[in-house]
């Protein structure tokens, strides 16, 4: 459940006297999700998504929310934030940071086939070609820094093995060499439940959205392809899905092409993401944050599928 503070309707009906876009006809909690309260809303006008956003500070959210207005003015499928009458999209209710979005149509696929995987990694290019445009800057949070402060936090929690794996890691990631990657602003989330689809079946399949923008951040736009390959292209067991990983490469790489520095960082690159998610869901299973109602991921599906990338990467296309 994802609600954390619950918006009444008659607070929410004067919240939106600030708004151009109607009066409250209806409005829904969404139950999805697992860091910021949601909720649908339905105006006179249109359809939205108010969210609350819980823990993250007031300025460290501009980012997030004019970089989904500036991907969404170069037509990609992203909500555009709704600004308010006095042309701000950070409003305050309920003692919150919140802002409203574009409601967009369509569900999470989460058994994707080499279709869909083609539509995400064309639709991964052109969000960072438009984003090397994007004004603002701001470090990915789940950067290099963060990584190694987790590691540390996490270690003594971890069976002998997983500590030897990690420290090696920790240990292998700092000695590549990250200077020569094009970098810029990356989605860094992009997970099968981050991206709604119009159409289910695969060679049809449309990309109604791309959702969650909330751990967006400037880094090399080759760690989020990996992200998203890690995410996309596993089987069950950890392993990479030869014909969905090609498609998604591929199509990438139509679009933007991927560079010598890229070919020879590929490998590592899909190490240190699946580094990053082993890392967020170890702390979040070993160091759960009190009054906090986190849906914690398995950590051992991302330790499985690092351990699976230090032995076993196809190239890059060329
Ligand atoms: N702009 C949007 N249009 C349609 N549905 C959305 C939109 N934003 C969020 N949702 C819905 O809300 C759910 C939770 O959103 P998400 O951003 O993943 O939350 P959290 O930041 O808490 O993880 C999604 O799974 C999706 O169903
Ligand atoms: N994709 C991450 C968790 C992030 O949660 P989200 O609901 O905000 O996308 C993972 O799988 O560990």
């Amino acid at each position: 459940m994802s609600v954390f503070t619950p918006v009444p309707e008659p607070a929410l009906a004067e919240w939106l006297q600030d708004y151009a876009i109607g009066r409250l006809v209806a409005l829904k909690g969404i139950s999805a999700g697992v860091q910021n309260s949601n909720f649908f809303v339905t105006t006179t006008l249109g359809r939205y998504v108010l969210t609350l956003f819980e823990g993250m500070t007031r300025a460290e959210l501009p980012y997030y929310l004019h970089l989904m207005a500036h991907l969404s003015r170069h037509g990609l499928p992203v909500p555009g934030p709704i600004a308010n009458r006095h042309n701000e999209y950070l409003g305050t209710l309920q003692e919150r940071p919140a802002a409203l979005v574009m409601r967009l149509s369509g569900a999470s696929e989460m058994n994707p086939g080499p279709g869909h995987c083609a539509k995400v990694g064309a639709m991964l290019a052109g969000l960072h070609l438009a984003g090397l445009s994007y004004g603002r800057r701001q470090d990915n949070p789940r950067g290099p820094a963060w990584r190694s402060e987790t590691a540390r936090a996490v270690h003594d929690f971890l069976p002998a093995d997983e500590r030897r794996l990690l420290d090696a890691e920790i240990a292998f990631q700092a000695t590549v060499d990250l200077a020569r990657l094009p970098a810029g602003a990356i989605h860094a989330d992009l997970f099968r439940d981050n991206v709604l689809w119009e159409t289910g079946d695969d060679d049809e399949a449309h990309i109604g959205g791309v959702i969650d923008f909330y751990f967006a951040g400037f880094d090399t736009l080759l760690f989020d392809v990996a992200v998203t390959v890690n995410d996309w292209c596993s089987t069950p067991d950890g392993r990479l899905d030869p014909a969905r990983s090609a498609a998604l490469l591929a199509a990438y790489h139509a679009e933007r092409p991927f560079t010598a520095d890229e070919a020879d960082a590929w490998p590592a690159m899909l190490r240190a993401a699946a580094l990053r998610f082993w890392l967020s869901r170890a702390a979040d299973f070993h160091l759960p944050r009190s009054g906090e109602l986190v849906l914690v991921k398995n950590p051992d599906e991302y330790r499985d599928i690092l351990r699976l990338r230090i032995t076993n990467v196809p190239p890059l296309p060329r």
